[in-house]
Protein backbone atom coordinates (compact mmCIF):
# COMPACT_ATOMS: atom_id res chain seq x y z
CA UNK A 1 0.00 0.00 0.00
CA UNK A 2 1.33 3.30 -0.84
CA UNK A 3 1.49 5.52 2.37
CA UNK A 4 3.44 8.27 1.61
CA UNK A 5 1.66 11.87 1.97
CA UNK A 6 2.63 15.48 0.03
CA UNK A 7 2.43 18.76 1.17
CA UNK A 8 0.38 21.14 -0.98
CA UNK A 9 3.44 22.77 -2.48
CA UNK A 10 5.03 19.02 -3.44
CA UNK A 11 1.86 18.32 -5.22
CA UNK A 12 1.68 21.88 -6.63
CA UNK A 13 5.26 21.19 -8.25
CA UNK A 14 4.55 17.60 -9.00
CA UNK A 15 1.72 18.32 -11.35
CA UNK A 16 3.52 21.44 -12.73
CA UNK A 17 6.16 18.92 -14.12
CA UNK A 18 3.79 16.62 -15.60
CA UNK A 19 1.87 19.22 -17.23
CA UNK A 20 4.88 19.29 -19.19
CA UNK A 21 4.59 16.27 -21.34
CA UNK A 22 0.46 16.53 -20.95
CA UNK A 23 -1.76 17.62 -23.15
CA UNK A 24 -3.38 20.70 -21.17
CA UNK A 25 -6.79 19.99 -19.17
CA UNK A 26 -5.23 16.10 -19.23
CA UNK A 27 -4.96 15.85 -15.28
CA UNK A 28 -8.58 17.83 -14.73
CA UNK A 29 -9.42 15.38 -17.60
CA UNK A 30 -8.18 12.01 -15.51
CA UNK A 31 -9.69 13.77 -12.37
CA UNK A 32 -13.28 14.24 -13.09
CA UNK A 33 -13.14 10.60 -14.48
CA UNK A 34 -12.03 9.21 -11.46
CA UNK A 35 -14.00 11.29 -9.15
CA UNK A 36 -17.07 10.15 -11.89
CA UNK A 37 -15.86 6.15 -10.90
CA UNK A 38 -15.95 7.14 -7.57
CA UNK A 39 -19.46 8.66 -7.22
CA UNK A 40 -20.74 5.85 -9.27
CA UNK A 41 -19.40 3.35 -6.90
CA UNK A 42 -20.90 5.19 -4.17
CA UNK A 43 -24.50 5.61 -6.02
CA UNK A 44 -24.37 1.66 -6.81
CA UNK A 45 -26.80 0.94 -8.99
CA UNK A 46 -29.32 3.90 -7.54
CA UNK A 47 -30.87 5.96 -10.42
CA UNK A 48 -34.12 7.81 -8.67
CA UNK A 49 -32.30 10.31 -7.43
CA UNK A 50 -30.01 12.90 -8.52
CA UNK A 51 -26.75 14.14 -7.61
CA UNK A 52 -25.70 17.37 -6.88
CA UNK A 53 -22.24 18.98 -7.85
CA UNK A 54 -21.01 21.89 -6.39
CA UNK A 55 -18.29 23.42 -8.62
CA UNK A 56 -16.48 26.77 -7.58
CA UNK A 57 -14.42 29.15 -9.52
CA UNK A 58 -10.98 27.48 -9.71
CA UNK A 59 -9.76 23.97 -10.83
CA UNK A 60 -11.37 22.56 -7.90
CA UNK A 61 -14.64 23.43 -9.85
CA UNK A 62 -12.86 21.90 -12.95
CA UNK A 63 -12.67 18.93 -11.60
CA UNK A 64 -16.32 18.93 -10.19
CA UNK A 65 -17.54 19.86 -13.54
CA UNK A 66 -15.87 17.04 -15.64
CA UNK A 67 -17.18 14.42 -12.99
CA UNK A 68 -20.70 16.49 -14.05
CA UNK A 69 -20.31 15.76 -17.31
CA UNK A 70 -18.98 11.77 -17.21
CA UNK A 71 -21.95 11.19 -14.61
CA UNK A 72 -24.25 12.83 -17.64
CA UNK A 73 -23.03 10.56 -20.23
CA UNK A 74 -23.30 7.42 -17.34
CA UNK A 75 -27.07 8.13 -17.63
CA UNK A 76 -27.03 9.76 -13.70
CA UNK A 77 -29.47 12.62 -13.33
CA UNK A 78 -26.81 15.35 -12.44
CA UNK A 79 -27.69 18.78 -11.14
CA UNK A 80 -24.92 21.24 -11.22
CA UNK A 81 -24.59 24.34 -9.17
CA UNK A 82 -21.55 26.35 -10.67
CA UNK A 83 -20.42 29.34 -8.26
CA UNK A 84 -18.00 31.37 -10.87
CA UNK A 85 -15.69 33.76 -9.05
CA UNK A 86 -14.37 37.10 -10.26
CA UNK A 87 -10.84 36.02 -10.96
CA UNK A 88 -9.55 34.97 -13.40
CA UNK A 89 -10.33 31.13 -14.94
CA UNK A 90 -7.82 28.39 -16.30
CA UNK A 91 -8.19 27.44 -19.98
CA UNK A 92 -8.83 24.07 -18.24
CA UNK A 93 -11.49 25.17 -16.04
CA UNK A 94 -12.92 26.96 -18.99
CA UNK A 95 -12.79 23.70 -21.42
CA UNK A 96 -14.76 21.46 -18.22
CA UNK A 97 -17.53 23.68 -18.05
CA UNK A 98 -18.11 24.35 -21.82
CA UNK A 99 -18.24 20.56 -22.18
CA UNK A 100 -20.10 19.88 -18.61
CA UNK A 101 -22.68 22.78 -20.28
CA UNK A 102 -22.32 20.22 -23.37
CA UNK A 103 -23.27 17.36 -22.16
CA UNK A 104 -26.68 15.87 -20.13
CA UNK A 105 -25.81 17.74 -16.89
CA UNK A 106 -28.11 19.93 -16.08
CA UNK A 107 -27.11 23.30 -14.49
CA UNK A 108 -29.25 25.32 -11.88
CA UNK A 109 -28.79 29.12 -11.00
CA UNK A 110 -28.94 29.31 -7.65
CA UNK A 111 -28.38 26.43 -4.26
CA UNK A 112 -31.32 24.29 -4.89
CA UNK A 113 -33.39 23.00 -1.26
CA UNK A 114 -32.16 20.58 0.65
CA UNK A 115 -33.42 17.58 -1.45
CA UNK A 116 -33.45 13.92 -1.55
CA UNK A 117 -30.01 13.66 -3.23
CA UNK A 118 -28.60 10.53 -4.37
CA UNK A 119 -25.05 11.85 -3.22
CA UNK A 120 -24.33 15.04 -3.16
CA UNK A 121 -19.98 16.30 -5.08
CA UNK A 122 -18.34 18.93 -3.41
CA UNK A 123 -16.02 20.53 -5.76
CA UNK A 124 -16.17 23.98 -4.08
CA UNK A 125 -12.20 24.37 -3.38
CA UNK A 126 -9.44 22.37 -3.18
CA UNK A 127 -5.72 22.85 -2.39
CA UNK A 128 -5.99 26.62 -3.35
CA UNK A 129 -8.42 28.10 -1.04
CA UNK A 130 -6.88 30.79 0.23
CA UNK A 131 -9.01 32.56 3.14
CA UNK A 132 -12.46 30.98 5.31
CA UNK A 133 -15.33 30.37 3.76
CA UNK A 134 -17.96 33.25 3.70
CA UNK A 135 -21.06 34.01 2.12
CA UNK A 136 -22.95 31.90 -0.61
CA UNK A 137 -19.64 29.10 0.32
CA UNK A 138 -20.73 29.11 3.84
CA UNK A 139 -24.25 28.70 3.00
CA UNK A 140 -23.58 25.88 0.65
CA UNK A 141 -21.53 24.06 3.26
CA UNK A 142 -24.33 24.42 6.24
CA UNK A 143 -26.56 23.07 3.90
CA UNK A 144 -24.54 20.02 2.91
CA UNK A 145 -24.47 19.61 6.55
CA UNK A 146 -28.14 18.92 6.22
CA UNK A 147 -27.86 16.08 3.70
CA UNK A 148 -28.33 12.72 4.71
CA UNK A 149 -26.74 11.22 1.24
CA UNK A 150 -23.48 10.68 0.98
CA UNK A 151 -21.00 13.53 0.50
CA UNK A 152 -17.74 12.90 -1.90
CA UNK A 153 -15.63 15.72 -1.50
CA UNK A 154 -13.62 16.57 -4.34
CA UNK A 155 -9.26 16.69 -3.76
CA UNK A 156 -9.99 18.28 0.03
CA UNK A 157 -13.40 18.73 1.50
CA UNK A 158 -13.78 22.61 1.06
CA UNK A 159 -12.89 24.72 3.82
CA UNK A 160 -10.11 22.69 4.97
CA UNK A 161 -6.11 23.10 4.68
CA UNK A 162 -4.91 20.18 3.06
CA UNK A 163 -1.00 20.53 5.01
CA UNK A 164 -2.62 20.82 8.71
CA UNK A 165 -6.20 19.50 8.67
CA UNK A 166 -7.00 22.71 10.36
CA UNK A 167 -10.71 24.33 8.99
CA UNK A 168 -9.15 27.48 7.40
CA UNK A 169 -10.07 30.58 9.86
CA UNK A 170 -10.81 32.44 11.61
CA UNK A 171 -14.21 31.12 12.62
CA UNK A 172 -14.21 28.96 9.56
CA UNK A 173 -16.19 26.30 8.43
CA UNK A 174 -15.62 22.76 6.05
CA UNK A 175 -17.66 20.88 4.55
CA UNK A 176 -18.08 17.44 6.26
CA UNK A 177 -17.56 14.54 3.76
CA UNK A 178 -17.93 10.79 3.91
CA UNK A 179 -15.79 10.21 1.22
CA UNK A 180 -12.68 12.16 -0.18
CA UNK A 181 -11.01 11.03 -3.42
CA UNK A 182 -7.86 13.14 -3.61
CA UNK A 183 -5.59 13.80 -6.50
CA UNK A 184 -1.83 13.14 -7.19
CA UNK A 185 -0.73 11.98 -3.94
CA UNK A 186 -2.72 11.70 -0.39
CA UNK A 187 -2.30 14.92 1.49
CA UNK A 188 -1.33 15.14 5.35
CA UNK A 189 -4.62 17.41 6.23
CA UNK A 190 -7.04 14.46 5.51
CA UNK A 191 -5.70 12.64 8.24
CA UNK A 192 -4.99 14.46 11.67
CA UNK A 193 -6.76 17.25 13.42
CA UNK A 194 -10.02 18.33 11.90
CA UNK A 195 -9.45 16.60 8.82
CA UNK A 196 -10.67 13.01 10.09
CA UNK A 197 -13.79 14.39 11.15
CA UNK A 198 -14.11 16.16 7.36
CA UNK A 199 -12.45 13.75 4.99
CA UNK A 200 -14.29 10.62 5.69
CA UNK A 201 -12.82 7.65 3.80
CA UNK A 202 -10.16 8.72 1.58
CA UNK A 203 -8.87 7.45 -1.93
CA UNK A 204 -6.27 8.38 -3.56
CA UNK A 205 -6.40 8.83 -7.31
CA UNK A 206 -2.75 8.95 -8.57
CA UNK A 207 -4.11 10.59 -12.11
CA UNK A 208 -1.43 7.69 -13.51
CA UNK A 209 1.95 10.23 -13.24
CA UNK A 210 5.34 8.86 -13.38
CA UNK A 211 6.67 8.11 -10.25
CA UNK A 212 10.14 10.12 -10.94
CA UNK A 213 7.71 13.48 -10.87
CA UNK A 214 7.60 12.90 -7.07
CA UNK A 215 9.81 14.72 -4.77
CA UNK A 216 10.59 12.26 -1.74
CA UNK A 217 7.65 12.44 0.57
CA UNK A 218 8.35 13.47 4.21
CA UNK A 219 5.80 11.68 5.57
CA UNK A 220 3.39 8.88 5.54
CA UNK A 221 0.71 6.68 7.18
CA UNK A 222 1.41 4.78 10.09
CA UNK A 223 1.06 0.87 9.33
CA UNK A 224 2.69 -2.37 11.08
CA UNK A 225 5.07 -2.23 8.04
CA UNK A 226 6.72 0.43 9.54
CA UNK A 227 7.55 -1.73 12.78
CA UNK A 228 7.42 -5.04 10.86
CA UNK A 229 11.28 -5.43 11.77
CA UNK A 230 10.95 -5.58 15.73
CA UNK A 231 7.80 -7.99 15.37
CA UNK A 232 9.68 -10.85 15.89
CA UNK A 233 8.43 -13.68 17.67
CA UNK A 234 10.19 -15.03 21.01
CA UNK A 235 12.35 -17.71 21.08
CA UNK A 236 11.24 -20.95 23.03
CA UNK A 237 14.87 -20.16 25.03
CA UNK A 238 14.10 -16.65 26.59
CA UNK A 239 14.12 -15.51 29.54
CA UNK A 240 12.68 -12.38 31.48
CA UNK A 241 15.72 -10.21 31.69
CA UNK A 242 15.58 -10.10 27.78
CA UNK A 243 12.58 -8.57 27.73
CA UNK A 244 13.74 -5.40 30.00
CA UNK A 245 13.34 -3.83 33.10
CA UNK A 246 10.73 -0.85 33.20
CA UNK A 247 10.43 1.91 35.54
CA UNK A 248 7.26 4.48 35.52
CA UNK A 249 8.15 6.83 37.57
CA UNK A 250 5.68 9.07 38.79
CA UNK A 251 2.50 8.42 41.24
CA UNK A 252 2.46 12.02 43.53
CA UNK A 253 -0.31 11.76 46.29
CA UNK A 254 -3.48 11.42 44.84
CA UNK A 255 -1.82 10.40 41.07
CA UNK A 256 -1.13 7.16 42.01
CA UNK A 257 -3.40 5.80 39.31
CA UNK A 258 -1.52 6.99 36.54
CA UNK A 259 1.22 5.30 37.26
CA UNK A 260 -0.35 2.14 37.83
CA UNK A 261 -1.88 2.16 34.33
CA UNK A 262 1.48 3.04 32.25
CA UNK A 263 2.71 0.32 34.76
CA UNK A 264 -0.41 -2.16 33.77
CA UNK A 265 0.16 -1.15 29.66
CA UNK A 266 3.58 -1.70 30.27
CA UNK A 267 2.95 -5.23 31.57
CA UNK A 268 0.41 -6.06 28.57
CA UNK A 269 3.25 -5.17 26.24
CA UNK A 270 5.59 -7.29 27.08
CA UNK A 271 8.21 -5.71 29.48
CA UNK A 272 9.90 -8.18 31.18
CA UNK A 273 9.91 -6.75 34.94
CA UNK A 274 7.96 -3.51 35.49
CA UNK A 275 8.07 -1.28 38.53
CA UNK A 276 5.96 1.57 39.34
CA UNK A 277 8.27 4.10 41.03
CA UNK A 278 6.18 6.43 43.17
CA UNK A 279 6.74 10.14 44.34
CA UNK A 280 4.82 9.56 47.37
CA UNK A 281 3.98 6.75 49.45
CA UNK A 282 1.30 4.11 47.50
CA UNK A 283 -0.33 1.15 48.21
CA UNK A 284 2.14 -1.65 48.69
CA UNK A 285 0.69 -4.02 45.64
CA UNK A 286 -1.51 -3.72 43.09
CA UNK A 287 -4.32 -6.38 43.61
CA UNK A 288 -5.31 -6.72 40.42
CA UNK A 289 -1.67 -6.77 39.07
CA UNK A 290 0.91 -8.28 42.06
CA UNK A 291 3.10 -8.35 39.07
CA UNK A 292 3.88 -5.26 39.56
CA UNK A 293 6.64 -4.19 41.87
CA UNK A 294 5.99 -0.96 43.92
CA UNK A 295 9.28 1.35 45.44
CA UNK A 296 9.62 4.78 46.09
CA UNK A 297 11.04 7.17 43.66
CA UNK A 298 13.55 8.07 47.13
CA UNK A 299 15.61 5.15 47.04
CA UNK A 300 15.08 3.54 43.61
CA UNK A 301 18.33 2.82 41.75
CA UNK A 302 17.34 4.06 38.62
CA UNK A 303 20.59 2.48 36.87
CA UNK A 304 19.70 0.08 33.66
CA UNK A 305 15.89 0.56 33.97
CA UNK A 306 13.70 2.29 30.83
CA UNK A 307 11.80 4.97 32.51
CA UNK A 308 8.88 5.85 31.61
CA UNK A 309 8.93 9.98 33.48
CA UNK A 310 5.37 11.69 34.00
CA UNK A 311 2.37 10.03 34.58
CA UNK A 312 1.09 11.30 37.86
CA UNK A 313 4.28 12.88 38.83
CA UNK A 314 3.51 16.19 40.15
CA UNK A 315 5.74 18.92 40.57
CA UNK A 316 7.01 18.76 43.79
CA UNK A 317 10.89 18.55 44.49
CA UNK A 318 11.13 14.95 44.76
CA UNK A 319 9.64 14.40 41.38
CA UNK A 320 12.19 17.23 40.40
CA UNK A 321 15.10 14.97 41.61
CA UNK A 322 13.45 11.83 39.81
CA UNK A 323 13.34 13.59 36.65
CA UNK A 324 16.83 14.91 36.36
CA UNK A 325 18.12 11.29 37.41
CA UNK A 326 16.27 9.84 34.77
CA UNK A 327 17.64 12.80 31.79
CA UNK A 328 20.89 11.97 33.03
CA UNK A 329 20.58 8.06 32.79
CA UNK A 330 21.99 6.19 29.94
CA UNK A 331 18.76 4.01 29.13
CA UNK A 332 16.30 4.71 26.76
CA UNK A 333 13.08 7.31 28.15
CA UNK A 334 10.25 8.12 28.05
CA UNK A 335 8.79 11.68 28.98
CA UNK A 336 5.10 12.28 29.46
CA UNK A 337 2.91 14.54 31.18
CA UNK A 338 3.98 16.50 34.55
CA UNK A 339 7.68 14.98 33.26
CA UNK A 340 6.85 17.26 30.06
CA UNK A 341 5.77 20.26 32.08
CA UNK A 342 8.41 20.34 34.37
CA UNK A 343 10.73 20.34 31.42
CA UNK A 344 9.01 23.34 29.48
CA UNK A 345 9.24 25.09 32.74
CA UNK A 346 13.67 24.34 32.90
CA UNK A 347 15.86 25.44 29.90
CA UNK A 348 18.49 23.89 31.78
CA UNK A 349 16.84 20.26 31.73
CA UNK A 350 16.16 20.62 28.12
CA UNK A 351 19.54 21.38 27.17
CA UNK A 352 20.30 18.27 29.41
CA UNK A 353 17.49 15.99 27.48
CA UNK A 354 19.49 17.19 24.24
CA UNK A 355 22.70 15.95 25.29
CA UNK A 356 21.28 11.85 25.84
CA UNK A 357 23.38 9.82 24.17
CA UNK A 358 20.11 7.03 23.95
CA UNK A 359 17.04 7.20 23.11
CA UNK A 360 14.34 9.39 24.12
CA UNK A 361 10.94 9.81 23.51
CA UNK A 362 8.16 12.26 24.33
CA UNK A 363 4.66 11.85 24.28
CA UNK A 364 3.02 15.42 24.81
CA UNK A 365 -1.06 15.72 24.00
CA UNK A 366 -1.31 19.87 22.49
CA UNK A 367 -1.25 21.80 25.62
CA UNK A 368 1.70 19.97 26.69
CA UNK A 369 3.46 20.85 23.45
CA UNK A 370 2.58 24.44 23.27
CA UNK A 371 4.02 24.91 26.93
CA UNK A 372 7.26 23.29 25.16
CA UNK A 373 7.28 25.57 22.36
CA UNK A 374 6.24 28.46 24.56
CA UNK A 375 2.82 28.62 22.34
CA UNK A 376 -0.52 27.66 22.62
CA UNK A 377 -3.02 24.51 22.46
CA UNK A 378 -4.77 26.11 19.27
CA UNK A 379 -1.18 27.41 17.39
CA UNK A 380 0.01 23.78 17.98
CA UNK A 381 -3.71 22.26 16.34
CA UNK A 382 -3.13 24.78 13.56
CA UNK A 383 0.11 22.89 12.70
CA UNK A 384 0.59 19.94 14.00
CA UNK A 385 3.00 18.40 11.79
CA UNK A 386 4.72 21.90 12.28
CA UNK A 387 4.57 21.49 15.77
CA UNK A 388 5.81 17.91 16.08
CA UNK A 389 8.31 18.57 14.00
CA UNK A 390 9.86 21.88 16.10
CA UNK A 391 9.89 19.74 19.07
CA UNK A 392 11.94 17.18 18.19
CA UNK A 393 14.34 19.00 16.70
CA UNK A 394 14.36 21.31 19.26
CA UNK A 395 14.66 18.23 21.98
CA UNK A 396 16.29 16.00 20.01
CA UNK A 397 13.97 13.46 20.58
CA UNK A 398 11.55 11.27 18.96
CA UNK A 399 7.72 13.12 19.65
CA UNK A 400 4.84 11.84 19.59
CA UNK A 401 2.00 14.96 19.51
CA UNK A 402 -1.09 13.12 20.42
CA UNK A 403 -4.84 13.62 19.61
CA UNK A 404 -6.89 12.09 16.55
CA UNK A 405 -4.74 11.26 13.89
CA UNK A 406 -1.64 11.29 16.57
CA UNK A 407 1.17 13.28 14.39
CA UNK A 408 4.98 11.20 15.30
CA UNK A 409 8.00 13.29 14.36
CA UNK A 410 11.99 12.91 14.25
CA UNK A 411 14.21 14.87 14.39
CA UNK A 412 15.31 14.73 11.10
CA UNK A 413 11.86 16.42 9.95
CA UNK A 414 10.10 12.82 9.12
CA UNK A 415 6.69 12.16 10.15
CA UNK A 416 4.09 9.30 10.42
CA UNK A 417 0.14 9.90 11.24
CA UNK A 418 -1.21 7.36 13.11
CA UNK A 419 -4.62 6.01 11.28
CA UNK A 420 -5.98 4.01 13.87
CA UNK A 421 -7.98 4.90 17.22
CA UNK A 422 -10.90 7.14 17.89
CA UNK A 423 -12.76 8.83 20.44
CA UNK A 424 -13.28 6.37 22.97
CA UNK A 425 -9.19 7.10 24.20
CA UNK A 426 -10.54 10.87 25.37
CA UNK A 427 -10.50 9.65 28.53
CA UNK A 428 -8.72 10.15 31.39
CA UNK A 429 -5.56 7.56 31.56
CA UNK A 430 -5.55 6.44 28.06
CA UNK A 431 -2.06 8.68 27.38
CA UNK A 432 -0.77 6.69 30.25
CA UNK A 433 -1.05 3.50 28.77
CA UNK A 434 0.59 4.60 25.50
CA UNK A 435 3.40 5.94 27.82
CA UNK A 436 3.71 2.43 29.35
CA UNK A 437 3.65 0.74 25.96
CA UNK A 438 6.02 2.92 24.62
CA UNK A 439 8.51 1.99 27.57
CA UNK A 440 7.56 -1.61 26.97
CA UNK A 441 9.10 -1.78 23.74
CA UNK A 442 12.01 0.52 24.49
CA UNK A 443 12.59 -2.35 27.04
CA UNK A 444 12.39 -5.17 24.45
CA UNK A 445 15.10 -3.46 22.16
CA UNK A 446 13.05 -1.77 19.93
CA UNK A 447 14.97 1.44 18.11
CA UNK A 448 12.90 4.34 19.67
CA UNK A 449 11.29 5.05 16.15
CA UNK A 450 9.71 1.96 15.83
CA UNK A 451 8.81 2.13 19.11
CA UNK A 452 6.74 5.50 19.21
CA UNK A 453 5.19 4.42 15.51
CA UNK A 454 4.11 1.09 16.82
CA UNK A 455 2.55 1.62 20.08
CA UNK A 456 0.72 4.33 18.80
CA UNK A 457 -0.85 1.96 16.01
CA UNK A 458 -1.46 -0.96 18.49
CA UNK A 459 -3.29 2.10 21.45
CA UNK A 460 -5.41 2.72 18.49
CA UNK A 461 -5.73 -0.24 17.17
CA UNK A 462 -6.59 -1.49 20.54
CA UNK A 463 -9.18 0.91 21.20
CA UNK A 464 -10.63 0.16 17.40
CA UNK A 465 -11.02 -3.26 18.84
CA UNK A 466 -12.86 -2.72 22.13
CA UNK A 467 -15.32 -0.39 19.95
CA UNK A 468 -16.44 -3.14 17.75
CA UNK A 469 -16.66 -5.37 20.57
CA UNK A 470 -19.11 -2.61 21.62
CA UNK A 471 -17.16 -1.42 24.47
CA UNK A 472 -16.94 2.22 23.64
CA UNK A 473 -16.35 4.74 22.03
CA UNK A 474 -18.44 6.20 25.11
CA UNK A 475 -17.64 4.92 28.26
CA UNK A 476 -14.35 2.80 27.38
CA UNK A 477 -11.59 3.04 30.44
CA UNK A 478 -7.97 3.49 29.81
CA UNK A 479 -8.15 0.10 32.31
CA UNK A 480 -9.45 -1.64 29.55
CA UNK A 481 -6.99 -0.75 26.89
CA UNK A 482 -3.95 -3.03 28.08
CA UNK A 483 -5.20 -6.44 27.23
CA UNK A 484 -7.05 -5.08 23.89
CA UNK A 485 -3.23 -3.66 23.49
CA UNK A 486 -1.74 -7.43 24.12
CA UNK A 487 -4.21 -8.77 21.61
CA UNK A 488 -3.39 -6.54 19.23
CA UNK A 489 0.81 -6.95 19.88
CA UNK A 490 0.15 -10.83 19.64
CA UNK A 491 -1.99 -10.73 16.67
CA UNK A 492 0.35 -8.58 14.96
CA UNK A 493 3.88 -11.14 16.04
CA UNK A 494 1.42 -13.96 14.70
CA UNK A 495 0.79 -12.65 11.41
CA UNK A 496 4.31 -11.87 10.90
CA UNK A 497 5.30 -15.21 11.80
CA UNK A 498 2.97 -16.51 9.46
CA UNK A 499 4.25 -14.15 6.56
CA UNK A 500 7.68 -15.50 7.33
CA UNK A 501 6.84 -19.29 7.13
CA UNK A 502 4.67 -19.01 3.81
N1 LIG B 1 -2.81 21.46 -9.21
C1 LIG B 1 -2.97 20.16 -9.41
O1 LIG B 1 -2.14 19.42 -9.05
C2 LIG B 1 -4.22 19.67 -9.99
C3 LIG B 1 -5.31 20.29 -9.55
N2 LIG B 1 -6.51 19.84 -9.76
C4 LIG B 1 -7.59 20.44 -9.01
O2 LIG B 1 -7.41 21.81 -8.86
C5 LIG B 1 -7.44 22.15 -7.50
C6 LIG B 1 -6.59 23.34 -7.26
O3 LIG B 1 -7.09 24.34 -8.11
P1 LIG B 1 -6.89 25.88 -7.87
O4 LIG B 1 -5.48 26.17 -7.65
O5 LIG B 1 -7.58 26.59 -8.97
O6 LIG B 1 -7.59 26.11 -6.49
P2 LIG B 1 -9.09 25.89 -6.00
O7 LIG B 1 -10.00 25.47 -7.08
O8 LIG B 1 -8.99 25.04 -4.82
O9 LIG B 1 -9.49 27.34 -5.50
C7 LIG B 1 -8.92 28.49 -6.05
C8 LIG B 1 -9.96 29.46 -6.51
O10 LIG B 1 -10.81 29.82 -5.46
C9 LIG B 1 -10.63 31.19 -5.09
N3 LIG B 1 -10.70 31.18 -3.64
C10 LIG B 1 -9.80 30.63 -2.79
N4 LIG B 1 -10.24 30.67 -1.51
C11 LIG B 1 -11.48 31.25 -1.59
C12 LIG B 1 -12.45 31.57 -0.61
N5 LIG B 1 -12.27 31.29 0.67
N6 LIG B 1 -13.58 32.16 -1.00
C13 LIG B 1 -13.79 32.43 -2.32
N7 LIG B 1 -12.91 32.16 -3.28
C14 LIG B 1 -11.76 31.58 -2.93
C15 LIG B 1 -9.34 31.60 -5.71
O11 LIG B 1 -9.32 32.97 -5.97
C16 LIG B 1 -9.33 30.76 -6.98
O12 LIG B 1 -10.17 31.32 -7.95
C17 LIG B 1 -7.00 20.91 -6.76
O13 LIG B 1 -7.45 20.87 -5.45
C18 LIG B 1 -7.63 19.84 -7.63
O14 LIG B 1 -8.96 19.63 -7.27
C19 LIG B 1 -6.82 18.74 -10.67
O15 LIG B 1 -7.46 19.28 -11.78
C20 LIG B 1 -5.65 17.90 -11.06
C21 LIG B 1 -4.30 18.57 -11.00
N1 LIG C 1 -10.49 11.78 19.54
C1 LIG C 1 -9.45 10.96 19.59
N2 LIG C 1 -9.17 10.14 18.56
C2 LIG C 1 -8.10 9.33 18.61
N3 LIG C 1 -7.25 9.28 19.66
C3 LIG C 1 -7.48 10.07 20.70
C4 LIG C 1 -8.57 10.96 20.73
N4 LIG C 1 -8.56 11.62 21.89
C5 LIG C 1 -7.49 11.18 22.58
N5 LIG C 1 -6.83 10.24 21.87
C6 LIG C 1 -5.62 9.53 22.30
O1 LIG C 1 -5.76 9.18 23.67
C7 LIG C 1 -4.58 9.47 24.41
C8 LIG C 1 -4.86 10.57 25.45
O2 LIG C 1 -3.70 10.96 26.07
P1 LIG C 1 -3.66 12.20 27.09
O3 LIG C 1 -4.25 13.40 26.43
O4 LIG C 1 -2.28 12.30 27.58
O5 LIG C 1 -4.65 11.77 28.23
P2 LIG C 1 -4.40 11.35 29.74
O6 LIG C 1 -3.33 12.24 30.28
O7 LIG C 1 -5.71 11.59 30.37
O8 LIG C 1 -3.99 9.94 29.74
C9 LIG C 1 -3.54 9.83 23.36
O9 LIG C 1 -2.90 8.68 22.90
C10 LIG C 1 -4.41 10.42 22.25
O10 LIG C 1 -3.78 10.38 20.98
K1 LIG D 1 -13.43 20.09 -2.61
Amino acid sequence: MDNRLYSVAQIRATEAAAAESLEPGALMRRAGRAGADAALELLGGARERPVLVLAGPGNNGGDALELAANLGEAGVDVVVLHLAGSGKVSTEAAQALARARASRANFADVAPDVRDWALVVDGLFGIGLQRPLEGRYRDLVSAIDGVRCPVLALDVPSGLDADSGAVVGPNGVAVHATHTITFIGDKPGLHTAEGRDHAGQVQVAGLELDEALFEPAQACIGSPALFAASLAPRRQNSHKGQFGDLAVVGGARGMTGAAVLAARGALYAGAGRVFAVTIDPAPAFDPVHPELMFRLAHDFDFAGRVLVLGPGMGDAMEAMRALGHGIDSAAPIVLDADALNLVAASTELQARLTRRQSATLVTPHPLEAARLLGSSAAEVQADRLGAARRLAKRLQAVVVLKGAGSVIARPDGEIVINPTGNPGLATGGSGDVLAGVCGALLAQGWPAWEAAIGAVWMHGAAADRLVDEGIGPVGMTAGELPAAVRAVLNGLIRERGQTRAR
